[in-house]
């Protein structure tokens, strides 16, 4: 979002975060009205069609070593934000009915971290086993984890 450094490497980690996690692994089922011929197939009206976002994101003819978290992938050569990659991430579906709230999220969850970074730091557990397992549902939610967070010294922002 932002033009610092700081603020670029940031965006590349909360795009990654959607990308690696696609805590949305797919969209919400919608139904042909018409036949359609798409690419060959032939899918008639009426079928339940959705998009797996998690497929997409963990492409490995888009995205090298999909596995691996590595914001630095949306990053170029001189540290700037790739907007075309960063727009190729599927969290918020496609087409007419994609998210109104897309926009309104990505400055959420910029703001959002971006405060949460700049007061305080953030802890694991070292008597807890870290895992990507979750829990399954219409969003993939973390298994339970205990964090300590610490305000940063001194203290950034006065009270
Ligand atoms: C990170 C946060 C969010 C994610 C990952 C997300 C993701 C999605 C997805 C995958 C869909 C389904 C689209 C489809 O039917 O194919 C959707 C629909 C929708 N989202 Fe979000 N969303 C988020 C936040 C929000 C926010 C903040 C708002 C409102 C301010 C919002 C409003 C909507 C609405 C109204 C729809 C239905 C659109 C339609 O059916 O035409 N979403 N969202």
């Amino acid at each position: 979002q932002g033009d610092s450094k700081r603020e670029r490497k940031l965006s590349a980690f909360i795009y990654e975060t959607l990308r690696y996690t696609s805590f949305v692994p797919i969209t919400i089922p919608h139904a042909t009205t018409d036949d359609v011929e798409l690419e060959g197939f032939h899918i008639p009206k009426g079928t339940v069609v959705f998009i797996n976002q998690w497929s997409v994101n963990h492409d490995r003819g888009k995205w090298p070593d999909p596995q691996r978290f590595d914001p630095a992938r949306f990053l170029d050569a001189q540290q700037r934000l790739d907007r075309d990659r960063a727009g190729s991430v599927m969290i918020f579906s496609a087409g007419q009915r994609r998210c109104i709230g897309d926009q309104l999220s990505k400055l959420q969850l910029f703001l959002f971290t971006a405060i949460l970074l700049h007061q305080c730091s953030f802890h694991a557990n070292p008597a807890e086993d870290l895992t990507m397992d979750c829990i399954h549902g219409l969003a993939l939610k973390p298994r339970p984890f205990t964090v300590t967070v610490r305000q940063r010294q001194p203290v950034l922002i006065q009270p």
